[in-house]
């Protein structure tokens, strides 16, 4: 897979023990995930959170304080601990850190805007490690980057990242709140942010969390204009940021389909995507799509089986149950099923969607059975 510039931001609510106060073990882990990555050959800039919900203890507070003195004082406190964590986490690994304080002025201006840049080039350059953060003790009220998620947008703009990681502590967006709406359906694949889902994400889930979903939305969207692909989730262990840059993360990936252009895009199908259900063809569509650039549309569909959703990839098998190839669906399972057999127009009409093709062919990989891997 190619060497990509990723940018990792991690929430307070992942840093954290349940009472606040940083947890040494949580840091560890992420350490190791970060170091794994950057062995792998991947460049990484860290944007954290933590100084707050790590210093307001020591000060006495029993909840994270709520007014702009109590946070300005927390984070001096915190801040300070959180890089010492980081700093001895990662010396294990031997990597060495960085610390980044930055202020809303500091990329507002364009000359500062480009001395940061240079300075972060520099510090990937000797291989080191940047940690950025707000400079909470002494940002503004009123000119802050309000959270950290935006700032981490911001800063995989300014480096030019491939990929913006946003661990948080629900494993991705869901077209509702996960921990009020039982029934609330998680998004595994979104091409693009829309306003729709703005209105789905809603506040912070933790006591020390402070932007909630709807602030990782944002900066979904701000980092897909700027050229950068996202994924919002989460993970265990020291595997799990290879996973995700990997494709197999447990989350929610936006705009990742051009992230997996070209051969990295059908290397990512064929051996590291992970099929939520199959989609059988009658012997005209398992010709097509032998051949090159033919899409699967309604009308060669015979059958559909598991519960798949949009953007996940499913397994294509021929009339004798024979995988023939992969790819990842325009629609969930239950709408492929309700235009089995159909023409496009008929189709379009029932699923309510803008295209018949049920796997793009820029989505679709062929494999003889030998070569599957699951
Ligand atoms: N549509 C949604 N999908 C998933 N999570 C949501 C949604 N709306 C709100 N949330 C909440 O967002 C929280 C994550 O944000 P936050 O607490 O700010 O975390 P962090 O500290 O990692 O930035 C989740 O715990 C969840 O309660
Ligand atoms: N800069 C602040 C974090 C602000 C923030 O966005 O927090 P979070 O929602 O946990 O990512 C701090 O270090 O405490």
């Amino acid at each position: 897979m190619k060497k990509r510039r990723v940018v990792v931001k991690i929430g307070s609510s992942s840093l954290t023990d349940t009472c606040g106060g940083l947890s040494k073990p949580k840091v560890q882990e992420h350490a190791a995930a970060i170091a794994l990555l950057m062995k792998s050959g991947h460049e990484v800039v860290l944007v954290s959170s933590g100084a707050v919900a790590a210093g307001f203890r020591d000060l006495g507070y029993a909840v994270r304080p709520g007014t702009t003195a109590g946070k300005q004082a927390a984070a001096a406190v915190g801040q300070g601990l959180l890089m010492q964590a980081y700093t001895d986490a990662f010396r294990s690994h031997g990597i060495v850190t960085a610390q980044l304080l930055l202020t809303r002025q500091d990329l507002m201006r364009k000359e500062r805007f480009h001395n940061t840049g240079r300075m972060l080039e520099e510090l990937l350059h000797r291989g080191a490690l940047p940690i950025v953060n707000e400079n909470d003790s002494v940002s503004v009220e009123g000119i802050t980057f309000g959270d950290n998620d935006m700032l981490s947008a911001l800063v995989a703009g300014l480096v030019h990242a491939d990929f913006l990681a946003i661990l948080t502590d629900v494993n991705g967006l869901y077209d509702g709140n996960p921990n009020h709406d039982p029934d609330a359906k998680k998004y595994t694949f979104i091409p693009e942010i829309h306003d729709g889902l703005l209105r789905q994400a809603s506040g912070a889930g933790s006591s020390v969390g402070t932007g909630g979903m709807r602030s990782k939305v944002l900066a979904a969207r701000t980092a897909g204009s700027l050229g950068v692909h996202v994924f919002i989730g989460t993970g265990d262990g020291a595997e799990k940021l290879l996973d995700i840059v990997e494709g197999r993360g447990d989350g929610t990936y936006i705009g990742i389909s051009s992230l997996m252009s070209g051969k990295d895009s059908k290397r990512w199908l064929a051996l590291c995507s992970v099929p939520a259900g199959s989609i059988t063809v009658d012997g005209g569509a398992a010709r097509a799509l032998a051949g090159k650039g033919t899409s699967l549309l309604p009308v060669g569909i015979t059958s559909v089986s598991g519960n798949f959703k949009q953007g996940e990839v499913v397994n294509v098998l021929d009339e004798d149950g024979e995988l023939i190839g992969r790819g990842m669906v325009n629609y969930p399972a239950d709408t492929v099923s309700k235009i089995i057999g159909k023409p496009g127009d008929e189709a379009m009409k029932i699923s309510g969607g803008t295209t018949p093709e049920v796997i793009h062919c820029n989505r679709w990989i062929h494999l003889k059975t030998k070569e599957a891997v699951r």
